[in-house]
Formats: structure tokens, C-alpha cells, sequence
């Protein structure tokens, strides 16, 4: 395991208090709902670890013991009596399959309601809408389908789901009728590539109210 430094441990609590505080803004952590991660240091023979999210907290309100690190198996690496976040092994598995930087889950209304209403066909098509660049996908009138996996209460049963329906050029998959995760290099990405999901949901909730 890489040993790391004090400063790039804060440097990652830092970053996630500042993303937590913006989306909580938003209304984007209703009934403590939701966590937040970024990697820390590099991903070196499949080992890695990331800062989480404590389970469990009121995420519009800022503690000392909001976050903590936990290695590539959802294992904490220092001593501390934080539990991480529930979810914290569909964290394990997106840092493996993408090699991403940081991943951010929100439950939204729009997000649950679009998970649901194209929950059996297994993803959420959004075609020639233009935030659709946002996750650098730049075609004319491209056409996307965001992925939705079943929701478990058991979320290792979860963990297979994802590695079967994550696309690599789609940074986000849906829990059906639960929330995104959505993933970048890094939190500035991240951050961009959720709010563009999230502006996409609402687009196709309110496109499909309109054409009937
Ligand atoms: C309280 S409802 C939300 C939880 O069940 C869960 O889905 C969630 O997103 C937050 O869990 P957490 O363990 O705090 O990271
Ligand atoms: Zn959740």
C-alpha cells in the first residue's frame, strides 16, 4: 500500500467538502442521501485508495468527521471509528473498471423517475440534446443511452450489475429508482459530468410530459 501524505489527504477532504457544500445548495443530499469520493495518489498493481464520504451523515452540514480513506476494497487505511459509506463498494468497482479520479452520487427526483420509467429497457436514451458534449461526446445529433441497473438492498449484489453495464464512454450508470453515479479524471470533471446527467434527466422527464 502507497503511504500518503498528510497534505494530500487533506487536499482530497478539502475538495469533497467543497463539492458537499455546493451540492447540498442544490438540495441534491435529501434524507442524508448520497456520498462523494476522489482517489488519492495513483492506482498502482490494482491497489488504490480514495477519501469517502462517512455513512450515514446529515451531508448539508459540515463536521470533522465527515470524510475518511478506505482502500480499493472498501477497507479504511487509518484508524477511525467513521464508518464508510453503504455504498462504498460501487465505488471500489468504478475506480477499477475506469481508472477514473473521483465519483459522486446524488438521489434526485428527476434521476428516480427516469430510472424507473426506462428502468426495463435497461437505459435512458437522450439523443441530439447539446449537454450531451459534456461528457466530450461531440457527433451531430449524438445519441446516448445511460445505463440503469437494478437496485438491491444488499449492495454487493449490486457490485456485478455495474461491471456488466458500465460503458466507458458514458461516465454515469443509474440505480433504478435510487440515484447516479456519475465519475471523471477528477472532481472539476466529475462535478461537470453530473450536473450535464442531471440536466439530461430533467430534459427527457419533461420532453416525454410534453409529447403526450
Ligand atoms: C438514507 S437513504 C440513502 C442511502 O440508503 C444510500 O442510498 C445513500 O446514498 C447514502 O448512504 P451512505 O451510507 O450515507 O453513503
Ligand atoms: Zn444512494
Amino acid at each position: 500500500m502507497i503511504t500518503l501524505s498528510s497534505e494530500q489527504k487533506q487536499h482530497a477532504f478539502q475538495q469533497l467538502r467543497s463539492i458537499k457544500e455546493q451540492f447540498a445548495a442544490r438540495h441534491w443530499f435529501p434524507g442524508t442521501s448520497g456520498n462523494l469520493s476522489v482517489r488519492v495518489g495513483d492506482i498502482a498493481d490494482g491497489q488504490f485508495q480514495f477519501a469517502i464520504t462517512a455513512s450515514g451523515k446529515d451531508k448539508s452540514v459540515h463536521t470533522p468527521e465527515d470524510f475518511l480513506l478506505v482502500n480499493e476494497n472498501g477497507v479504511p487505511t487509518d484508524a477511525t471509528s467513521l464508518k464508510p459509506s453503504a455504498e462504498t463498494l460501487i465505488h471500489c468497482e468504478i475506480y477499477r473498471l475506469t481508472g477514473c479520479g473521483a465519483i459522486f452520487h446524488v438521489h434526485t427526483v428527476f434521476n428516480s423517475i427516469v430510472s424507473e420509467l426506462y428502468g426495463d429497457q435497461g437505459y435512458v436514451p437522450v439523443q441530439a440534446v447539446e449537454l450531451i458534449k459534456a461528457f466530450n461526446i461531440w457527433e451531430e445529433n449524438a445519441r446516448i443511452e445511460i445505463p440503469i441497473v437494478p437496485n438491491y438492498a444488499h449492495i454487493p449484489s449490486i457490485v456485478p450489475e455495474v461491471t456488466q453495464s458500465l460503458n466507458p464512454s458514458i461516465p454515469g450508470i443509474v440505480l433504478r429508482n435510487h440515484g447516479i453515479y456519475a465519475w471523471g479524471a477528477d472532481s472539476f470533471e466529475a462535478k461537470r459530468h453530473l450536473e450535464a446527467f442531471e440536466f439530461l434527466f430533467e430534459y427527457v422527464y419533461r420532453m416525454d410530459l410534453l409529447r403526450k
